[in-house]
Order: structure tokens, then C-alpha cells, then sequence
């Protein structure tokens, strides 16, 4: 099978982009994990696969498949990418569009220059939805791992997040504690684990060790996750920039029930064709 694909990123979380409106593709978990390897393949965090939608309300839908080959629900920096993806294919010429994820509806919306806006929905907090096991709904949970105990927030963007406070992201063990907290066995889904240092009200450093991938240069709904988590307890304002290794997000959200937006640039790096 050979394949057009798009290499593109968000502040360095980068994707092989595949449009399968205008070619047929068939993936399968191990050709995913081949065009995601930085050795043997294109090599990227996720590769995401542009489809006609099967709601009547999308413009598009969108998959999204971490670098191990497993499908998840969603993906932030990802959605920029593809709504930059789309207009530059000349697969709509639309400004404002609605694409159909296995984590429910996104609204993007063309910002100036390479900047899009997404409506990420409202997040879900309800332990058992995120899922999350433990007895009732709290801003914070107690997690035992290997016989220390963190504080951790629990937070769905469509995917699992839980989210940790610390004093400083450059020395947190985002590696090792990472890895032991993204198959701990509360999270029955995995999760993807947020390293959050908050500076002042409006400003905050995240780092993010990513299900089925390890440690990214951002994770756009990684940066959601920690804004909602930091704005329940009232620790930052509703708009607040989040600085990840690959650069900044702006995020805002006013607080339970409501979306949260994340705006940030989309990078096209260069098209190429794959045989698989
Ligand atoms: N990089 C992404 C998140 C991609 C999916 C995630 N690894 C998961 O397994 O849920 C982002 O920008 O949000």
C-alpha cells in the first residue's frame, strides 16, 4: 500500500496525518506502530486519519492512534493539526468547522497566521466516566503507588487525565513516575499523567507523560486537563497560558458545566508518500 501523508506538529507533539477521504487506507495496530517509529518508520507521537464523518452535524471525522498502535478518543494539538490539515488539502475552505472524534464533537475555528481555536468540550469529572476508581467525585484523590501517596486530579477532555502538583517541573520523575501512574490500576483505561507547576494566577509549566507514547513536547488536551484541575481549586484564573517544553497553550475555562477552549499554532513540516 502506498500512502500521501502530511508530516505536521503542535509546539513539537507531532503527527504523520493521513487523509482517507482521498485514498484507501488500511491500518492495522502494527503498521500504525511502523510509520510512528523514529528508526524504522516516518516516526511521530500519533498518527491521525482524516475520514468523511458518519454524523450529519460533523464536517469531518478524525481517528486518532498513540505511537504503541492503540485508538483513543481524542487528541488537542492533534485537532489544530487538522483543521490546518484540511484547509491546506483543499478538503473544505471552511473557517469554522465541527469534527466527529471517538471522544465526541470538537468546534475549530481558523485564528490569524497558524493559530486555531478548538472547543474541547466540557470536561467530565465524574470518577466512574473517566474513568477513575474511587467512591465519589472530589477535586483531589489520594493515589498509592508502590507505597507513596500522591495527590492527584482525575479529569476527562474525551481522554483520561489524572494530573499531579510539583514544585518545579524540570526535576519531576516524569519518566519513572509517569509510566507507573499510566497503568496504575485505577485508571482501567490507562491515563496520560500531567506534571503541573503553577508560577502565578494566569501562568503555569506542564509536563506530560502521554499513554501509549511516554513523554511529548505538549499534549494540547494534557494543558486542559491542568487548567481544570488548577481552576477547581482555585489556584488559577479562568484564562491561564500554559507553558509546555514545546511552547505555549491559552486556555480558558469559567468552571463546571462549562467547554474549555484551547487555542495555539498548527506546523505543517513537509508532505511525503510511504510504501507499507
Ligand atoms: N497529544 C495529545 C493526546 C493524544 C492522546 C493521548 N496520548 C491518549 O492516549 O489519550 C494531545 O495533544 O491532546
Amino acid at each position: 500500500m502506498r500512502l500521501k501523508f502530511t508530516k505536521m506538529h503542535g509546539l513539537g507533539n507531532d503527527f504523520v496525518m493521513l487523509d482517507a477521504i482521498s485514498q484507501r487506507i488500511k491500518l492495522s495496530p502494527e503498521k500504525i506502530r511502523q510509520l510512528a517509529d523514529r528508526n524504522l518508520g516516518i516516526g511521530c507521537d500519533q498518527v491521525l486519519v482524516v475520514e468523511a464523518p458518519r454524523n450529519p452535524d460533523a464536517d469531518f471525522r478524525y481517528r486518532i492512534y498513540n505511537a504503541d498502535g492503540g485508538e483513543v478518543e481524542n487528541c488537542g494539538n492533534g485537532a489544530r493539526c487538522f483543521a490546518r490539515f484540511v484547509r491546506e488539502r483543499r478538503l473544505t475552505g471552511k473557517k469554522h468547522l465541527v469534527v466527529e472524534t471517538a471522544g465526541g464533537l470538537l468546534r475549530l475555528s481558523h485564528l490569524d497566521g497558524d493559530q486555531v481555536s478548538v472547543d474541547m468540550g466540557v470536561p467530565v469529572l465524574e470518577p466512574t466516566d473517566v474513568p477513575f476508581e474511587a467512591d465519589r467525585q472530589a477535586e483531589t484523590y489520594p493515589l498509592d503507588v508502590d507505597g507513596e501517596v500522591f495527590t492527584v486530579s482525575a479529569v476527562s477532555m474525551g481522554n483520561p487525565h489524572a494530573v499531579l502538583l510539583v514544585e518545579d517541573v524540570i526535576t519531576a520523575p516524569v519518566e519513572s513516575l509517569g509510566a507507573k501512574i499510566e497503568r496504575h490500576p485505577r485508571f482501567p483505561n490507562r491515563v496520560n499523567v500531567g506534571f503541573l507547576q503553577i508560577t502565578s494566577r494566569d501562568e503555569a509549566h506542564l509536563r506530560v507523560f502521554e499513554r501509549g507514547v511516554g513523554e511529548t513536547r505538549a499534549c494540547g488536551t494534557g494543558a486542559c486537563a491542568a487548567a481544570v484541575a488548577a481552576r477547581l481549586r482555585d489556584l488559577v484564573d479562568d484564562s491561564v497560558t500554559i507553558h509546555l517544553p514545546g511552547g505555549p497553550l491559552t486556555i480558558h475555562w469559567s468552571g463546571p458545566g462549562q467547554p474549555v477552549t484551547m487555542s495555539g499554532p498548527a506546523t505543517t513540516v513537509y508532505h511525503g508518500q510511504i510504501v507499507l
